[in-house]
C-alpha cells in the first residue's frame, strides 16, 4: 500500500514522543524525518524501542531536519508556538502540508494570538496563508483541503466538544459559561515536568494562570463559530488546575438551560451531534465519566445533567487524553483527513486503561 513521507519536528518532547508511537504503526504514514537536539544521533529505536523501519530512523537537529521535512507529503510540528510560527512559512512555501500541534496559528485574531502566545506568533500569521482549525467533529471539511491545520489545545478540544452541540441545538446560554478542568502534568511539556518534578508535584493541586490561561479565547472561538453570530458573544470564565497525574483532562462545564429541557433531553442532544464519530462517546450520566476510560486513547467521553426546574443549571462533564485526542491522537486524526484515508487509521489499535 502507498505511504505517504512523513517529519515530525519536535520528536522528544511528549506530544512528539506519542506521535512517533502512531506514525510507527500507521498503515499509510511512513516517519522519514525526526527532529531532536537532545537525542541526536539516537535512533528512534534505542530511545522508544520501536522495531521496524521508524526505529531506524535517527533523530536529526531540528535545523537539520527542517530542512529535510521539506521533501516529506507532511510535516507534524509538536514544537513551541514561537518555534512553529518561524518555521511554518518555509515548510508550507516547499509545498509541505503542515499540521502544527502548538497554538502559533489557533487563534484567527492577531492581537489575540500576540497577547496569549507573544509577539513572534502574530507576527508570523500575516505570512501564512489562513488554515483549517482542526477540531474534525466541527471543521473535517476545512481540514481535509487545508494546507496548515492548526491543531488544537488540549483543554480547548476537552471543553468545546462538551458545550458546542448544546449551544448549536440552542439548548444552553450563551453567557456565564463556565470551564473548569484539571489536567495532567504531562500537559506542560518535558521542560515544566523536569522542573517541578515528582516531589513538587505529588499531594499537590492548584489552580493556574486565572482568568489568564491561553485556551480562554480558543474555546470561545470554536464555540462562537457553531452558534449564529446574531445571538451575542460567547461568555466564557475557564479555570486550569494541575493535579498529580501523568496524563489526562477531566473538564467541568456549568451552563445555564435556555428553554425548558430534561437531563434526558440535553443526553439525546449530544448522542444526536456524535452518532457518527468514532472517537466522541456519550455517557449515560457526567457521573459515568472517568479519565481511566479515555487515557490511552484518542476518544473523548461526555456526560450531561440539568436541575429540572426552569432555567435550571446544566453540568457537562468531558475527560479526553491530553497527548492523544488532545494533541497527537488528533495531529494523527487530522493527518488522515489530509491524506484522504480512514479517519481512525493508526487510531484504533490505542489501549485503555481500565483497571
Ligand atoms: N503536552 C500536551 O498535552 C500538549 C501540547 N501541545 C503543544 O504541542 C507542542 C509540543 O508540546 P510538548 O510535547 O508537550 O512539549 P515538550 O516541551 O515536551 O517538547 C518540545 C519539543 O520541541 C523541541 N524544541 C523545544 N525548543 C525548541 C527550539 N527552540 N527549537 C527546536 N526544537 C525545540 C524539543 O526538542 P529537544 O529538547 O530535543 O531539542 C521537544 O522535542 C507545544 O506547542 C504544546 O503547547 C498541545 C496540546 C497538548
Ligand atoms: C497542564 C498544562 O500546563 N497544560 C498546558 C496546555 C498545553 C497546550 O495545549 O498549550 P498550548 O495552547 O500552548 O499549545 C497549559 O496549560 O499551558
Amino acid at each position: 500500500m502507498h505511504t505517504a513521507p512523513i517529519a515530525v519536528l519536535g520528536g522528544s518532547g511528549y506530544a512528539g514522543i506519542e506521535l512517533t508511537y502512531l506514525l510507527a504503526h500507521h498503515p499509510r504514514a511512513r516517519l522519514e524525518v525526526v527532529s531532536s537536539d537532545r537525542w541526536v544521533g539516537d535512533s528512534v529505536a534505542k530511545q522508544l524501542a520501536i522495531s521496524g523501519k521508524a526505529g531506524e530512523r535517527v533523530y536529526a537537529s531540528f535545523d537539520e531536519a527542517a530542512e529535510r521535512a521539506k521533501e516529506c507529503a507532511v510535516v507534524l510540528l509538536a514544537t513551541p508556538a514561537e518555534v512553529s510560527a518561524k518555521v511554518a512559512p518555509g515548510l508550507l512555501a516547499a509545498g509541505c502540508k503542515v499540521i502544527d500541534l502548538s497554538g502559533a496559528f489557533r487563534l484567527t485574531d492577531a492581537g489575540v494570538a500576540r497577547a496569549y502566545y507573544g509577539k513572534d506568533v502574530e507576527s508570523s500569521k500575516s505570512d501564512v496563508a489562513v488554515g483549517a482549525y482542526g477540531l474534525p467533529e466541527f471543521f473535517r471539511d476545512e481540514v481535509v483541503d487545508a494546507k496548515l491545520v492548526a491543531n488544537p489545545g488540549c483543554y480547548a478540544t476537552c471543553a468545546a466538544l462538551a458545550l458546542a452541540p448544546l449551544l448549536e441545538q440552542g439548548l444552553i446560554a450563551r453567557t456565564d459559561l463556565v470551564v473548569s478542568a484539571v489536567s495532567g502534568v504531562t500537559g506542560a511539556g518535558r521542560k515544566a515536568t523536569e522542573e517541578y518534578g515528582f516531589v513538587a508535584i505529588d499531594q499537590d493541586v492548584r489552580a493556574y494562570r486565572v482568568l489568564a490561561h491561553q485556551h480562554t479565547p480558543e474555546i470561545a472561538q470554536t464555540l462562537q463559530r457553531r452558534v449564529e453570530s446574531s445571538g451575542g458573544p460567547i461568555d466564557l470564565t475557564f479555570t486550569p488546575h494541575l493535579v498529580p497525574l501523568a496524563r489526562g483532562i477531566l473538564s467541568t462545564a456549568y451552563a445555564r438551560l435556555a428553554v425548558q429541557a430534561s437531563s434526558a433531553d440535553l443526553t439525546a442532544a449530544l448522542s444526536k451531534a456524535y452518532a457518527n464519530e468514532p472517537f466522541v462517546t456519550v455517557a449515560r450520566s457526567p457521573n459515568d465519566v472517568s479519565l481511566k476510560q479515555v487515557v490511552g486513547t484518542n476518544r473523548c467521553v461526555i456526560g450531561v445533567a440539568c436541575e429540572a426546574k426552569s432555567m435550571g443549571r446544566v453540568v457537562v462533564v468531558s475527560a479526553i487524553d491530553n497527548l492523544l485526542k488532545g494533541a497527537a491522537g488528533q495531529a494523527v486524526q487530522n493527518l488522515n483527513l489530509v491524506l484522504g484515508c480512514d479517519e481512525d487509521a493508526g487510531l484504533t489499535q490505542l489501549r485503555r486503561f481500565h483497571t
